[in-house]
């Protein structure tokens, strides 16, 4: 079967997609969510071919691992997710026209939605899961690093479709390859919308070439910035939080922006760092406070590199700035626009951060691990996008969504 072949089938798809019903979905997704936790085992063999063939240094190596526990959170979060409302049917707007038109515009899925997505087993089930709940069939390109991972889960979700008679069509698993990918962005008419999550150079390929509607998910790059007034235990549980929880993820910390006045906290805020090993880039005066206090084969100097990069791994930078607004400014010029986080007690200085810092997710004394469709209580996320328009931070059903316009009448015609 040829990549068309499966958009084609995809598009046809989208029809049954619309015919069934909230309590179905609600059915499949927790018999789903049943299914992949006694099919552990085989999800974890096939994921151990991905595993042996990336090594373990990879900073990837962690998001591309699945676990017994990780399993388990998969299926709690699609059970999340089938229990929630449904984003279908729902009247935004209602109105009785002087020509006697009676309107009404509700919510309606996408119909086919693409996604292209990083090495990361758990997307295959959280995409399909949203998009199966909203009524979209989806189109799941994920990374080559997963592949055997990826097959082993549509398998599972195509066994449970199968069992509850409804087609297999409403997934499609395209090949792990970059040929696929670029059939993908030419599928328009066949797709309606892509998501591509990864790299900027993904970012930067699907917004030269795709044909289709797309939303943009960024890389991370994360900073936090310890004002004046910080509080200095808030700020080490936030700082190694946000930096340790998992490094490779797009909502980890990647720059430490901290006040001049507060450098002398700066050694006891990163101590637990160094248990960690995460290697410090540090500009000059972060540099000498610690020198002789953080391990020496873990401190460098910070260069132009440092800031605006996205450290993938257990590395971050350091930078001192003399005011507030130096802060502003350097979030401003490096941010990548997807979690910033303030640690405070001034409240108009957080208020002043709230309003000025341009991001997805702007954070008060919390680590920017937090940026996550389940844990903002969206069930699960379909990406965690960094553009304005449509949807912005961590996606989930409402942006599957579109609407149309219902109109009725008695017969009226336009004069
Ligand atoms: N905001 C968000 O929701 C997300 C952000 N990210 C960010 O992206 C960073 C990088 O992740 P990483 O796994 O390296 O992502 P990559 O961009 O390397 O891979 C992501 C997917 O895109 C494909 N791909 C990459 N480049 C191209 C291209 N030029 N043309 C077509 N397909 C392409 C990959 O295919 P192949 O496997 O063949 O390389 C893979 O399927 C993460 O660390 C994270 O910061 C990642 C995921 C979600
Ligand atoms: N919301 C996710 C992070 C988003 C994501 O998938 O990014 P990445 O782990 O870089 O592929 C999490 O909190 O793990």
């Amino acid at each position: 079967m040829t990549n068309l072949d499966q958009f084609k089938q995809a598009k046809e798809a989208a029809q049954i997609m619309v015919r069934l019903k909230d309590e179905q979905i609600r059915e499949v997704l927790t018999d789903l969510a049943d299914t992949m936790e006694a099919r552990t085992a085989l999800l974890l063999s096939a994921n151990k071919k991905d595993l042996e063939r990336m090594d373990e240094s990879d900073p990837r190596y962690d998001r591309l691992m699945l676990t017994a526990e990780r399993v388990e959170g998969i299926a709690t979060d699609m059970r999340a997710v089938a229990n929630m409302e449904t984003p279908l049917g729902e009247v935004l707007d209602e109105r009785e026209m002087p020509s006697r038109l009676h309107l009404k515009k509700v919510t309606v899925p996408i119909g086919v939605v693409g996604v292209i997505y990083e090495a990361r087993p758990n997307v295959t089930f959280d995409v399909f899961s949203l998009c199966f709940k909203s009524g979209n069939v989806c189109v799941l390109k994920g990374g080559q690093d997963a592949w055997h991972s990826n097959l082993a889960g549509v398998g599972i979700i195509r066994e449970c479709l199968a069992s509850h008679a409804i087609s297999s069509e409403v997934v499609q698993l395209l090949p792990p390859d970059r040929e696929a990918a670029k059939d993908l962005m030419q599928a328009d008419g066949y797709v309606d919308m892509l998501i591509p999550r990864g790299s900027q150079g993904l970012i930067n390929s699907v917004r030269e070439e795709s044909k289709i509607p797309v939303i943009e998910t960024g890389a991370g790059i994360v900073h936090t910035y310890f004002d004046v007034s910080g509080d200095l235990e808030k700020g080490k549980r936030v700082v190694f939080n946000a930096k340790t929880r998992r490094p490779s993820v797009c909502n980890a910390l990647d720059c430490l922006v901290i006040h001049a006045e507060r450098l002398s906290d700066l050694p006891e805020m990163l101590a637990a760092m160094a248990v960690k090993d995460v290697v410090v880039e540090a500009d000059e005066m972060s540099y000498s406070q610690l020198k002789g206090h953080y391990p020496d084969q873990l401190l460098e100097r910070a260069n132009e590199e440092s800031f605006g990069t996205e450290f993938l791994g257990f590395r971050m930078a350091v930078k001192t700035v003399k005011s507030f607004d130096e802060a502003i400014a350097h979030v401003t010029t490096f941010s990548s626009k997807h979690s910033e986080a303030i640690i405070a007690e001034d409240e108009a200085t957080i208020a002043r951060y709230f309003n000025e810092v341009d991001a997805a997710a702007v954070y008060a004394n919390t680590s920017t691990a937090f940026t996550d469709g389940a844990q903002f209580g969206l069930g699960a996320e379909i990406g965690i996008s960094t553009q304005k328009l449509h949807a912005r931070g961590p996606m989930s059903l409402k942006e599957l969504t579109s609407y149309k316009w219902l109109i009725d009448s008695d017969g009226v015609t336009r004069p």
